[in-house]
């Protein structure tokens, strides 16, 4: 078997042009949605993250601001920005980029973020509200990997999904969003016994681990679909090469679907926190919310 390969770029694509008619019917209203980044530091790991977030969200028709901060920046510093885009009308969204430096408390700083506008859906109050049903703010990567399942798999429920990592943002959001759904849902992390044994069970896998081509074909039921959220950059001569969790070629030879890295999860990721703030505006203002484009 051949797996479908989940064409997560062209897909972002269709979720970006969904959110520009969004916000087009939202400035008609006299808004125009605004999200802010904060970055502390530069991380070459999430410097292309940074720039296509940046001109996507332009190109969608919203108001993009960056906030840089040097790396000895003080959490004080930080704390300060968040609280004048806590204050700023202007301003829908709110991301400070992950990971902090270590003498700034990431908690500290997220709780900090105004609920409403935690585009990311990092705050207590979100993580809090989707793990008991009410209305949130849905993390970016997991509302993605979701978004795809649901279009490839149609209703998820009843079916057996393992998510691998129990990370805040990416592991236990996911699981909670595919419980949601009504899947029967593991979470596997660095200390579950026989991981290929547990892996084996799923109809669903999500990997998101950190550990280049880690998931191998093996591990994987004949037909289940495979949703690779690793973004790992391993040397390949001169540069560097991004591979995702699972070995594309021999879970593809198993599996019924699979997402690429890249061109899976990442765009998805991105088309998702401009869909979040846009939701975000919406509420903001007491206009409709967009459909199709939340949890
Ligand atoms: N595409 C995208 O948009 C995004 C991609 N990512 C990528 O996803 C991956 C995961 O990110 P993130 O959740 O932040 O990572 P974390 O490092 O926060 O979490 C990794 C998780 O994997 C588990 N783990 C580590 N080693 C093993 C192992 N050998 N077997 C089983 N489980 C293991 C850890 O378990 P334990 O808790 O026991 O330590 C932990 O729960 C990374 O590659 C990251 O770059 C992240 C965010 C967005
Ligand atoms: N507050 C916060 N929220 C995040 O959501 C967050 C964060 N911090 N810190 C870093 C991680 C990582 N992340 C990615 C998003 C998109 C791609 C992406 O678009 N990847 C492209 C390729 C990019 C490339 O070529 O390097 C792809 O997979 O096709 C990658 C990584 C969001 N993160």
């Amino acid at each position: 078997m051949t797996a479908t390969i989940i064409d997560g770029k062209a897909f972002a694509a269709t979720i970006r042009a969904r959110v520009a008619e969004e916000v087009a019917r939202v400035k008609a209203a006299g808004v125009t949605p605004g999200l802010a980044v904060v970055l502390v530091g530069e991380d070459p790991a999430s410097a292309v993250y940074v720039r296509n977030k940046g001109r996507q969200t332009l190109e969608a028709g919203m108001h993009s601001e960056e906030h840089r901060l040097d790396a000895t920046a003080s959490e004080a510093e930080v704390l300060d920005i968040v609280a004048r885009l806590n204050a700023d009308p202007a301003i829908h969204g709110i991301l400070v980029q992950l990971p902090l430096p270590d003498h700034i408390d990431a908690g500290l700083v997220i709780d900090a973020i105004d609920p409403d506008k935690d585009v990311d859906g990092f705050h207590i109050s979100n993580v809090g509200r989707l793990a008991t049903g009410q209305k949130a703010l849905v993390p970016c990567t997991p509302l993605g990997c979701l978004m795809m399942l649901r279009d490839h798999l149609g209703d998820l429920s009843g079916r057996e999904a393992v998510v691998i990592g129990r990370s805040n943002i990416v592991g236990k959001p996911m699981a909670q969003l595919l419980l949601r759904d009504s899947a029967t849902v593991t979470i596997a992390h660095s200390r579950t016994a026989d991981l290929p044994a547990v892996v084996r069970r799923a109809d669903i896998v999500v990997a998101a681990v950190g550990r280049p081509k880690m998931v191998t074909g093996d591990w994987i039921k004949p037909g289940a679909t495979v949703i690779d959220v690793g973004i790992n950059r391993v040397p390949n001569g001169e540069k560097n090469r991004l591979v995702g969790d699972c070995d594309f070629e021999s879970c593809a030879a198993v599996a019924g679907a699979i997402t690429p890295v890249p061109g899976g999860v990442g765009p998805m990721t991105i088309a998702c926190l401009l869909a979040n703030t846009v939701t975000a505006c919406c509420r903001a203002h007491g206009l409709p919310e967009p459909e199709g484009l939340t949890a």
